[in-house]
């Protein structure tokens, strides 16, 4: 029979070229712009997606084989996503996981009280999953998927959505477990703190392709060179962008010196911010002087505003 409609098909090309190795016990960050790619490349890590190409080996293994060995070590974790049976008391998807992963009866009730006093969730274990406020349900997850102790944590935007306490609870536990296990952890998060404060590497995609590996420092260093410089002059000064301007001499870039409610502010190559900062200290009338790196946030817009050789996500067929 004849059909009606013809479904017409797209290739994506979500993830590409993308090549990087993780020692155990490292936490990594692995940051994107929407679209990147990078939930693409934690399914197949996690064994969720089968690649048309290439090849993946955590601990010996091929992830999207998916042998029970390898599903024992690892765990898959998602701000957007519920792992927890909506609508059964939490601690009764626990006994659901320690029936998958096959936990012994002692092993349980140790990890448990653990995570429960880690995450502080003894009052949250008879509720139903659908009765949590959405920083208890993510506590929940955490528990839930850790306990039969994964050796490398895939963290999908754990802290989404989370207010500012609950994300900073978040990391620290995260910090903790790797701390106490030595597990592995790959983490994207849309928030530069999360990244700030769990991770010394970074690896940054784009369009499906890898842009930077490397020291989170390394990262700021070559997309934002320049530090800020700010002044605050005794009151009545009567200084102006001129004589600024002279004082920073070739170390002037882009815009000419800002002013600002109680004097300048001024943007240098990090490298000339000693030899500047020493001549407006000893050439106005300076109350106070500070040099800030330019915030993380910004830097990662410029990171992410590099066009890409292939600008397209994906290629049709
Ligand atoms: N099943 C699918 N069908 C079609 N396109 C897809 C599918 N899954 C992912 N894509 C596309 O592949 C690209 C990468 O998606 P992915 O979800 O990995 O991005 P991401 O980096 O996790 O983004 P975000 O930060 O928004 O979560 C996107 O352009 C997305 O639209």
């Amino acid at each position: 029979m004849a059909a009606l409609v013809r479904r017409r098909t797209r290739a994506v090309r979500a993830v590409q070229q993308i090549d990087f190795n993780i020692a155990a016990g490292e936490v990594v960050g692995f940051l994107g712009p929407n679209g990147a790619g990078k939930t693409t490349t934690l399914k197949m890590l996690s064994g969720l997606l089968h690649p048309s190409s290439g090849h993946a080996d955590v601990f010996g293994f091929t992830p999207w084989r998916r042998e029970r060995n390898y599903l024992g070590r690892m765990t898959l974790i998602m701000g957007q996503r519920s792992q927890l049976q909506w609508d059964i008391p939490v601690v009764d998807s626990y006994r659901l996981n320690k029936a998958i992963f096959q936990i012994g009866d002692a092993d349980f009730a140790a990890r448990l009280d653990e995570l429960v006093d880690l995450l502080e969730l003894q009052e949250l274990l008879r509720k139903p999953a659908r009765n949590l406020s959405l920083g208890e349900r993510m506590k929940c997850e955490f528990a839930g998927s850790l306990l039969h102790r994964p050796q490398v944590l895939f963290l999908d935007e754990p802290t989404i959505g989370l207010d500012v306490a609950m994300q900073r609870r978040i990391r620290s536990f995260v910090a903790e477990y790797n701390r106490r296990t030595g597990a592995c952890v790959i983490l994207t998060s849309h928030y530069m703190a999360d990244v700030e404060a769990l991770c010394k590497r970074v690896i940054v995609i784009h369009h499906g392709r890898l842009l930077f590996d490397g020291a989170l420092t390394d990262l700021v260093h070559t997309f934002a060179p320049d530090k800020t410089i700010e002044v605050e002059l005794a009151e009545g000064s009567a200084t102006t962008a001129a004589d600024v301007a002279a004082l920073m001499g070739p170390s002037l870039i882009s815009e000419s010196p800002q002013r600002t409610e109680t004097g300048w502010r001024v943007q240098v190559p990090a490298s000339d911010t000693p030899a500047v900062a020493a001549r407006l200290l000893s050439g106005l009338p300076v109350a106070d002087l500070t040099i800030a790196e330019q915030p993380i946030e910004a830097v990662i817009e410029q990171v992410f505003a590099v066009p890409s050789a292939d600008p397209s996500p994906g290629g049709s067929r």
